[in-house]
């Protein structure tokens, strides 16, 4: 059946079964030209998996296909004659149904390879909203929804399931095949038989792994997505959240960074958020997915900072494949404070830089976004040179409507922390303050740890040393607002982007005259 009789078909049902249909409008995401609508699909008050498209119709077709495959599975000899029942019992049979085991069976047997991507969430923090797409062997199919990352994951598994079912190419017997006298049952008892197997498997899973093993057949199940798909380079830094490595991908030959974070609820955030986020000035996203094993460089040190607190049998890891950055801001103020003499550039590029810090910040807060993590480290250059943001790993919503999420004392860098960030209330000036000492760090040269150490404490309390105030005078003046101990007293980042930019123009044009 065609995708547009779809909207009809659900009409005509719910007509007969005097039910109410309506669509709801989930999200669109993209460029204008290249956008995605999601569309959901209510039945009688209840939702049915997402429908995607490139256009709203498309996306309601979609919606309104699986929600008729949705009423069909509930109640599979309905065709609308009946009277309609809720199907509530029909419903709990339908939820028992493992469909990523179906299809972990049905790519088995056929030799593919299903891989779940988080394509984005939405919502507050307390109750996201995930959205996973499965991929078999480079075909994607309809993104599934749900309220946890596995709810997700099994939507889209019964999605693609559904899919698989209607493709022209469908071969029943070379799909369902499990055992020789399997071949001619019809479809339904298959899949009932694919979902014992799949059961079996699960409570027995030593017994069916044996199984697997002797057909040869359990290649594709334990295979790293990550191994498979790029050639791990060099361990790129570590952090407090996970290891980040240098892999150059297999087919396109290019490097990328991957990030690699031992797997909770909120490791979700960084890349949903990531994937939303599209600025020049703020690392790239390409791609995430999950895996039972976290890869690890084979280097002796001793910097595994996973918390030990978890139970690392039932672990997942969560892999976010990065655009790569040449060095951190870190290492660029290390080496210009090693300088002897000064570098005398130092002052120019330092507000090159600091512009496209405050761009980037500026975007993430016009996105209602708090980084709370800015930090030289987190901080880094494209290939091209160009100023990137990473790390999102602390990023929030700054919107009243949802809680902030507090952040552990010994996780961040106190250095950079605002005075209230150990509070439970502070909006997106934190990002600010933490600017304010980024700033002063870029233009002055601090020769050791200990120095850095006592001048930045005293920064923190607006007392810059008294000869940069000489030297740099409209600069001091802005950071010295910046560092403000009152949030509302720091300016906007819009507001700094302008202030930077006139102290910019105001310095080439000193630099002109005094050439001429
Ligand atoms: N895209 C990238 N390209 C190159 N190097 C990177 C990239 N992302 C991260 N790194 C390197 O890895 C280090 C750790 O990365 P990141 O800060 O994202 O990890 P984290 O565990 O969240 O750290 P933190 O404890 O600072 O929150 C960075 O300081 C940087 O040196």
């Amino acid at each position: 059946m065609e995708p547009q009789d779809y909207v009809a078909k659900l009409n005509e049902y719910a007509h007969k079964m005097r039910s109410v249909v309506k669509y709801e409008d989930v999200d669109s995401v993209g460029p204008d030209h290249l956008k995605t609508f999601t569309i959901k699909a209510v039945v009688n008050g209840k939702a049915y998996p997402c429908g995607v498209g490139k256009t709203k119709k498309e996306a309601k077709k979609n919606a309104a296909k699986n929600a008729y495959n949705g009423l069909m599975e509930e109640s599979p000899t309905s065709t609308g004659d009946e009277e309609f029942s809720g199907a509530s019992g029909q419903q709990e049979e339908t939820s028992k149904h493992n469909f990523q085991g179906i299809i972990n069976h049905y790519c088995q047997k056929n030799r593919r390879f299903p891989s779940y991507n988080l394509e984005r969430t939405c919502g507050p923090p307390h109750d996201l909203q995930f959205f996973v797409k499965l991929t078999i062997d480079n075909k994607d199919y309809p993104v599934g929804e749900g309220k946890s990352f596995k709810e997700a994951k099994q939507n889209a598994a019964q999605l693609a399931w559904c899919a698989l079912q209607e493709q022209p190419d469908w071969d029943s017997k070379a799909s369902i095949r499990s055992t020789e006298s399997e071949d001619d049952v019809p479809l339904d008892t298959v899949s009932s038989e694919a979902l014992k197997s799949h059961e079996s498997a699960q409570l027995n899973p030593d017994a069916a792994k044996d199984k697997d093993v002797r057909n040869g057949q359990n290649e594709t199940s334990t295979q790293s997505r990550f191994i498979l798909d790029f050639e791990p380079l060099d361990l790129l830094g570590y952090g407090a959240f996970g290891r980040v490595y240098k892999a150059r991908h297999k087919i396109l030959k290019k490097d990328y960074a991957l990030k690699i974070v031992l797997c909770e609820e909120k490791s979700f955030i960084e890349a949903g958020t990531l994937s939303d986020f599209q600025h020049e000035n703020i690392i790239r996203y390409y791609n995430c997915w999950l895996e039972d094993t976290g890869y690890q460089m084979d280097i002796t040190d001793d910097s595994n900072s996973y918390s030990q607190s978890t139970d690392l049998s039932s672990a997942k890891y969560l892999y976010i494949q990065m655009e790569l950055c040449i060095q951190t801001l870190k290492v660029w103020i290390n080496e210009k404070n090693s300088q002897v003499p000064k570098d005398s550039s130092r002052r120019k590029e330092s507000l090159g830089i600091a512009q496209q810090i405050v761009s980037g910040v500026e975007y993430i807060h016009s996105k209602n976004h708090i980084h709370r993590d800015l930090k030289p480290a987190n901080i880094m250059f494209g290939v091209g040179g160009e100023v990137k943001i990473g790390d999102f790993g602390l990023v929030t919503r700054d919107d009243s409507d949802y809680p902030l999420i507090e952040r552990t004392v010994s996780r961040g860098t106190p250095t950079y922390m605002a005075p209230e960030q150990n509070e439970k209330n502070y909006n997106r000036k934190v990002d600010i303050f933490a600017l304010g000492l980024i700033f002063f760090e870029l233009l002055w040269k601090l020769s050791s740890d200990h120095e850095r150490a006592k001048i930045l404490q005293d920064a923190r309390r607006q007392k810059l040393p008294e000869e940069f105030s000489l030297h740099f005078f409209p600069e001091n003046q802005l950071i010295v607002t910046m560092l403000s101990k009152e949030p509302e007293n720091r300016p906007e980042a819009t507001t700094l982007k302008a202030e930077l930019k006139k102290i910019n123009s105001k310095r080439n044009l000193l630099q002109q005259n005094s050439t001429v």
